[in-house]
């Protein structure tokens, strides 16, 4: 028998009635919500913002590399939230009106570690949700990084610039990884119509990043309050980065979602940028003035300098950044006390 279609001509199936549930008492959400690398740093805190408005629905898929539960403990077992154990780049089956994708190790310790795979969930990873959105409808966000620029030559850095990256580095995973996905995001936009939103995200810090991340800030704040360790500024301490808090990001991030730009848009904080060292000097002064600092090697390929040009986020999203370091390094501290065990001394 044939299939019945939608025009008549038994070429294109119709497609699928919508459940009976959908308009019941028993579909209470508005939208669901997919966050792919809810469990770590950033993710955990965009859930807390979506789970804030009792017309969302939560669904966290992450695999736990660098993420953990603990960061989503207050929200395990709520009604509207879910957490399902999944890596990326596996196909994922759900029904959910919105993807913020972020899975992915952001730590250069962490990518670096097993390189063939974080170039996998960048690369298939993306394909997977970009399938997924596909399939179900959904638009999808993708969090990128200011690390599409490479070290870059163009200083503050626009949407505009294309970078200038080393496509056989030791960073290559990552940076090159994350260009792919946002070609992979365009592609699907052109070909097959998905809403598509880009943000490149510079630099961000806020209290549950791990404590042995490695990345700059959560390394100096647990050198600061460990005994006998020193803050290990890289060489040459001189190169900078511009730091986000993570409030300010995650209202960034939902912006960009809920708003009609595609994007690529930079995402970051321009008032902070530092240079290692001043970083240092920084946390030495506001965590504790006795702690040494020490200059260690670096690795290739770092970046000599970064900042973003946010001309596009303010006037697209109309969006700027609020923390300033001075602000938020002190929250973090807070946060790294209690899990390192070291009160503060009145
Ligand atoms: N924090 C920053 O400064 C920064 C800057 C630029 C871009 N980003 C991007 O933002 C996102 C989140 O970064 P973060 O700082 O929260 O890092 P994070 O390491 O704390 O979080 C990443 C999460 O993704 C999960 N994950 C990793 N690989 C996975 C896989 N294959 N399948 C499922 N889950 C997987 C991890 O377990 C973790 O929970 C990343 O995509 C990162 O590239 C972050
Ligand atoms: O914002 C971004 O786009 C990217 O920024 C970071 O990459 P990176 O800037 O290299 O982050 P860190 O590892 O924190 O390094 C920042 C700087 O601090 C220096 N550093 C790092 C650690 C340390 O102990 N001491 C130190 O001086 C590094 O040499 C580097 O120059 C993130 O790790 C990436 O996930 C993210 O995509």
């Amino acid at each position: 028998m044939a299939k019945e279609t939608s025009n008549g001509d038994n070429s294109v199936p119709k497609p699928p009635t919508p459940s009976p549930l959908r308009n019941s008492k028993f579909f209470q959400s508005n939208m669901r919500i997919l966050v792919t690398g809810g469990a770590g740093f950033i993710g955990s805190h965009l859930v807390d913002r979506l789970m804030a408005n009792e017309k969302n629905e939560v669904i966290v898929a992450d695999n736990y590399f660098t993420g953990s539960k603990d960061n989503l403990k207050k929200w395990i077992g709520h009604p509207r939230f879910e957490l399902i154990r999944h890596d990326v780049t596996e196909p994922l089956l759900v029904e959910v009106d919105q993807i913020y994708h972020l899975a992915c190790p952001a730590s250069p310790i962490f990518y670096k570690y097993n390189a063939v795979k974080t170039i996998k969930t960048n690369v298939i990873g993306t394909l997977n949700m970009l399938g997924l959105a596909k399939r179900v409808g959904a638009r999808i966000l993708l969090t990128s990084t200011s690390e599409v620029y490479g070290d870059p030559l163009v200083h503050p850095q626009t949407e505009e610039y294309w970078g200038n990256v080393n496509p056989i580095g030791v960073r290559s995973c990552y940076d090159e990884g994350k260009r792919v996905a946002e070609t992979l995001m365009f592609d699907y936009h052109r070909q097959h119509g998905i809403e598509i939103r880009i943000a490149r995200i510079f630099n961000t810090y806020g209290p549950r990043m791990n404590i042995d991340d490695g990345r700059v800030v959560s390394n100096f704040i647990a050198q600061a309050l460990r005994r006998d360790e020193a803050l290990t500024v890289q060489a040459p301490g001189t190169q900078t980065r511009s730091f986000c808090y993570v409030s300010d990001m995650v209202d960034g991030l939902i912006r960009l979602m809920e708003g009609d730009n595609t994007g690529p848009i930079n995402i970051g904080n321009p008032g902070c940028e530092f240079t290692m060292m001043e970083l240092a000097e920084t946390v030495k002064e506001l965590i504790n003035p006795d702690v040494k600092i020490k200059n260690v090697e670096n690795t290739p390929d770092d970046p000599r300098q970064r900042k973003p040009d946010i001309t596009k986020a303010k006037e697209l999203l109309g969006w700027e950044p609020k923390v300033s370091l001075r602000e938020g390094l002190p929250l973090m501290e807070e946060d790294f006390r209690q899990r390192l065990g070291v009160p503060k001394k009145n």
